[in-house]
């Protein structure tokens, strides 16, 4: 049966087994060398249009959760960057570890994060999302990393925080300054609805684009789904800068749960494929 996930028995390490693509040419994630990776000025600037009217709901799927949106016009899609023609917004979903220290599924020179967040994107010269995943052109995700900050300021913050820790031993209290991501907060308090495999509840009116960070450079190259049947279709855009997420945020994440109502309860934590090997891909960035 092609039942997978990311356990011992089940795992990335088996997934070859139901899905022999999983030792094919263009597999994702990979590990991002940014030394290793050719600026291209032939980049278009990435442009993104977000309609939060499209916004459908917020789904458990066993695996990660998503929210999906309405792909029936071009309401919400992605243009330019490595793409050509125009790519519909189908999903947002994420990755993340068990603890802070791992999650992400690509990798910068080996450097991993605690969360990464996929916005998965068709293209629309084919006529739905389900044709287009099995076409080489079919897909583009663009990934965000997720970074737990402890200080979000300036240098002047550092200082602070030299001075706390000094109180902190002074006084015995544990201060944690401003890292959770406040738009962050909308998708994770719909969280407690969806706790268990196939929950989904109501969400609307989101708009994605507050999810990014302020600069839209990217590395991009030919990739895959990152999960069964890992489908070669994905060109993929990874984005440069990561945004914030706070601890406690990273114990919402990891409130869900893998298994369905009446299963024995199986925290939703780990479920991030490692990287692949590249086999001479090239990895193009839009900045210098
Ligand atoms: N993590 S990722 O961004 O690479 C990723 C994105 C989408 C999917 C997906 O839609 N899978 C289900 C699915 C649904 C329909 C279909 F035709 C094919 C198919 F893979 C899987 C992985």
């Amino acid at each position: 049966s092609h039942a997978w996930g990311y356990g011992a028995q089940d795992g990335p390490e088996k997934w070859a087994e139901s899905f022999p693509v999983a030792n094919g040419p263009r597999q994702s994630p990979i590990d991002i060398v940014p030394t290793q990776a050719q600026h291209d000025p032939s980049l278009k600037q990435l442009k993104l249009k977000y309609d939060p009217a499209t916004t459908k709901g917020i789904l458990n799927n066993g695996h990660s959760f998503q929210v999906d949106f309405t792909d029936d016009d071009s309401s919400s899609t992605l243009v330019g960057g490595p793409v050509i023609g125009i790519y519909r917004l189908r999903q947002f979903h994420f990755h993340w570890g068990s603890s802070d220290d791992k999650g992400s599924e690509h990798t910068i020179a080996g450097t991993r994060f605690p969360c990464e967040l996929h916005l998965v994107h068709w293209n629309t010269k084919y006529p739905n999302f389900g044709e287009a995943t099995s076409k080489p052109d079919g897909l583009a995700v663009v990934g965000v990393f997720l970074k737990v900050r402890i200080f979000s300021k300036s240098i002047s913050g550092i200082a602070v925080i030299k001075l706390f820790q000094m109180m902190d031993v002074l006084c015995g209290f544990v201060y944690q300054i401003g890292s959770a991501n406040p738009r962050l907060q909308k998708v994770l308090d719909a969280l407690d609805d969806i706790r268990s495999k196939g929950r989904q509840t109501t969400f609307s009116n989101f708009d994605p684009k507050t999810l990014l960070p302020a600069t839209l450079d990217f590395w991009t190259y030919e990739g895959s789904l990152t999960t069964p049947p890992l489908l070669e279709s994905v060109t993929w855009i990874v984005l440069k800068d990561p945004v914030s997420v706070s601890p406690a945020q990273m114990a919402k994440f990891r409130s869900l749960l893998f298994t369905s109502e009446g299963e024995a309860p199986s925290c939703m934590v780990d479920n991030f494929r490692p990287p692949q090997p590249l086999k001479g891909r090239k990895v193009r960035a839009s900045f210098k």
